[in-house]
């Protein structure tokens, strides 16, 4: 088992790369003698419950599976069903599933009795390398993407990717995604790393996997630590691709775009447009076209059915803005990304009704 510590202000907590049965001390200190209240969705909590039931005793809790649980109804529900447990600031939660589960549940554990104890076991290759790390919690509203959140950091997280077994290909290369984006953010040598294994990753190597997570969750937490709220331009890098990303998914109609795959044709057009910019060389663009093409990702608004008309309105909610002004993470090359000061808009309209 490989650990690493986030230390996010008063808050430490230790990411376990590793089985959740070796785990299971940690999880008994957690629950304190009651059952663990966990939070997950059908379909992962049928697949993979019995081996959380085989630790400790759970008391389960399920919400939909996907994008459609990040939603007002389903955080008023989880927050009833919070309040029916009667749990208190000593009662721990554990969000089971992927990034959605997560997002949902770190952010009713964030808001009920102004903040009750989190962990994340993920379940998912995107939860497990992006975002059950570094506390961000959302819903979406109003068409808008993650529009409400907090931030609400775990106090362990568990990664063990003998749960990605069950996952679909499509969802695999989702979270494959955010993966690369470690590598395009600051580390060269991880993204030279995925062109390599990839695929095999992809395939069903546990050890690639397992290496992938754990490159990806290192990555995060230097740069979670050094922003944890997202307030000095840091923490920003980490939303590389995801301004053209999340305008893609509402443009989709939430849940039909994987965010993943929204992230795939976001990187790519950051790079189209830094490149057109004379920021950074176009065949580093093209570099990154080709291996997120090679391993099945879209990376085309074409594919992804989207009138690109919508885009521009969408990308003007982006939280990364700042008085109004667009700003989006720009790169100088594989591994050298930026938060740009701001994109002019006829700039940034240009560049879309051309985009591929
Ligand atoms: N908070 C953050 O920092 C952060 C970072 C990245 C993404 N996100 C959010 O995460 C969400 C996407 O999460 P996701 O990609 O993990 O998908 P998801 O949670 O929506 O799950 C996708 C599908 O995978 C299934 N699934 C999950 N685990 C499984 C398993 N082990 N075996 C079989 N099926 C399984 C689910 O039932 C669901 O159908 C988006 O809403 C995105 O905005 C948040
Ligand atoms: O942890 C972060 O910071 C990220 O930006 C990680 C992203 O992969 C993730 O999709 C995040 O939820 C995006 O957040 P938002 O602030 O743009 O809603
Ligand atoms: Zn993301």
């Amino acid at each position: 088992m490989k650990s690493l510590t986030v230390d996010a202000g008063d808050e430490r907590y230790d990411v376990l790369v590793g089985r959740l049965e070796d785990n299971r001390s940690r999880l008994a200190a957690l629950a304190r003698g009651n059952p663990l209240v966990v939070v997950s969705e059908p379909r992962v909590w049928g697949l993979h419950g019995a081996r959380l039931e085989a630790l400790l005793p759970c008391d389960p809790i399920l919400v939909p599976e996907g994008e459609a649980a990040k939603d007002w109804p389903h955080l008023r529900d989880l927050i009833q069903a919070f309040a029916d447990r009667n749990l208190d600031r000593g009662s721990t939660i554990a969000a089971f599933g992927g990034g959605s589960v997560g997002d949902l549940t770190g952010l009713a554990a964030g808001l009920f009795k102004r903040g009750i104890p989190l962990i994340h076991l993920p379940t998912t290759l995107l939860a497990q390398a992006d975002s059950a790390v570094g506390g961000k919690t959302a819903i979406d509203a109003l068409g808008q993407k993650n529009l409400v959140g907090m931030f609400h950091q775990p106090r362990m997280v568990i990664a063990d990717v003998s749960l990605l077994e069950t996952l679909d290909p499509r969802q695999l290369r989702a979270g494959y995604a955010e993966v690369v984006k470690y590598g395009l953010i600051r580390h060269e040598a991880l993204f030279e790393w995925a062109e390599d294994h990839g695929a095999i990753l992809l395939a069903g190597h546990h050890e690639y996997r397992e290496e992938a997570v754990w490159q990806s969750v290192a990555a995060k937490a230097r740069m979670v630590e050094a922003d944890i709220t997202d307030r000095n331009g840091a923490r920003a890098l980490l939303n590389f691709g995801h301004t053209f990303g999340h305008a893609l998914e509402s443009a989709a109609g939430l849940g039909t775009l994987l965010h993943g795959e929204a992230v795939a044709v976001g990187m790519v057009l950051a790079f189209d447009l830094s490149a057109e910019l004379g920021h950074c060389p176009h065949d580093d663009a093209r570099r990154v076209r080709a291996h997120l093409a090679a391993v099945g990702l879209p990376t085309t608004i074409a594919e992804t059915g989207v009138d690109r008309a919508a885009l521009l309105p969408l990308m003007r909610t982006d939280k990364k803005n700042d008085s109004g002004a667009l700003r989006l993470v720009l790169t100088e090359g594989i591994g050298e990304a930026f938060l740009s000061e701001g994109v002019e808009e006829r700039v940034l309209a240009d560049f879309l009704a051309r985009a591929a």
